[in-house]
């Protein structure tokens, strides 16, 4: 199972382009796209999910370029888009029923599937009531169901955990780490700790170009000795910032104490410090968009 994006590029005005020579190979397992609002990330993922067509560049599917064959993706494809909305009145099974006939999808087969799905995603309780009285949670749950109702191999969902608690965002991790397996799952966020402990490999985005696409451990051995904890005065804060980059602030009796992201000492007495996933993050966009 093979999805490879190469040299993609999406131009929606004349001159501005969104996405810029995106090169990626996907295997089975959980991707992380991360990136800051308006990085490029949905318009990749509409790409990929066959929504949208690349200005430039391909994209195949075990091989298939998806523009010229889309239904050798779209049969086997799950997609979760930002904006899903629900219809409030319908209750779980009424609404899978739906969402299952306008993708093509029917028979006795699929009633039993929609049950063991609603099982799977702990909605199995409220079969019966209506999808509007449910929390932010149990909404995207939903919208992770439709997207399994042909146990799809690829499974792309656009930054799910918008709007939802710390419990609910962890659950929905978890719930993406229990799909994965022979999927390929792509996962969009603008937050960190979403794919933290869950993704197998992190692309990180920016102004339509990608800036990295690696292993988390790559990530962090790549800006191990670059992390320092220094102390300062309260007043330094604001040039501070000119100077440095600058992961963490905590503000203690002695002084502010910051987190530096720097490839030498920031100051004489600065200790270094084990880095995190946000440190490799930071060293990342540091690097390559001021280059
Ligand atoms: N339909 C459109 N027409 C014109 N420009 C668009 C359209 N959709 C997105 N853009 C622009 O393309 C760029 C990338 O947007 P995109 O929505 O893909 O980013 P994103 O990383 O998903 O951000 P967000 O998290 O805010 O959705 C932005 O500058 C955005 O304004």
């Amino acid at each position: 199972m093979l999805l490879e994006i190469h040299q993609v590029g999406k131009q929606y005005k004349k001159g501005v382009w969104a996405l810029r020579e995106i090169n990626l190979q996907l295997r089975p397992g959980i991707v992380g796209l991360l990136g800051p609002n308006g990085a490029g990330k949905s318009t990749l993922m509409r790409i990929l999910a066959t929504i949208s067509q690349p200005t430039a560049g391909t994209v195949t599917w075990n091989g298939v370029d998806i523009r010229k064959k889309p239904d050798e993706l779209r049969c086997t494809l799950g997609y979760l888009p930002q904006d899903f909305g629900v219809y409030p009145h319908l209750n779980p099974i009424e609404f899978l029923e739906y969402a299952a006939a306008l993708k093509g999808l029917g028979g006795r087969q699929m009633k039993t599937r929609i049950l063991e799905i609603l099982e799977l995603l702990n909605l199995h309780h409220v079969l019966k009531h209506p999808i509007g009285s449910f929390s932010g949670g149990m909404r995207q749950r939903i919208g992770i169901a439709q997207a399994l109702l042909n146990d799809p191999r690829l499974l792309i969902v656009d930054e799910p955990t918008v709007g939802l608690d710390p419990e609910e965002r962890m659950r929905f991790r978890s719930l993406l780490t229990d799909l994965s397996g022979e999927r390929i799952i792509i996962f969009s966020t603008h937050i960190l700790s979403d794919i933290e402990a869950t993704a197998d490999q992190i692309a990180i985005m920016s102004k339509g170009q990608l800036l990295t696409n690696s292993d988390p451990t790559v990530l962090l051995r790549n800006v191990q000795g670059k992390v320092w904890s220094v102390i300062i005065p309260d007043e330094e804060i604001q040039e501070a910032r000119t100077r440095w980059t600058i992961s963490g602030t905590i503000r203690r009796e002695d002084g502010l104490h910051l987190r530096i992201v720097s490839e030498t000492p920031p100051l004489p007495q600065a200790i270094e410090v084990s880095p995190s996933l946000e440190d490799a993050y930071l060293y990342v966009r540091a690097n390559q968009e001021g280059a």
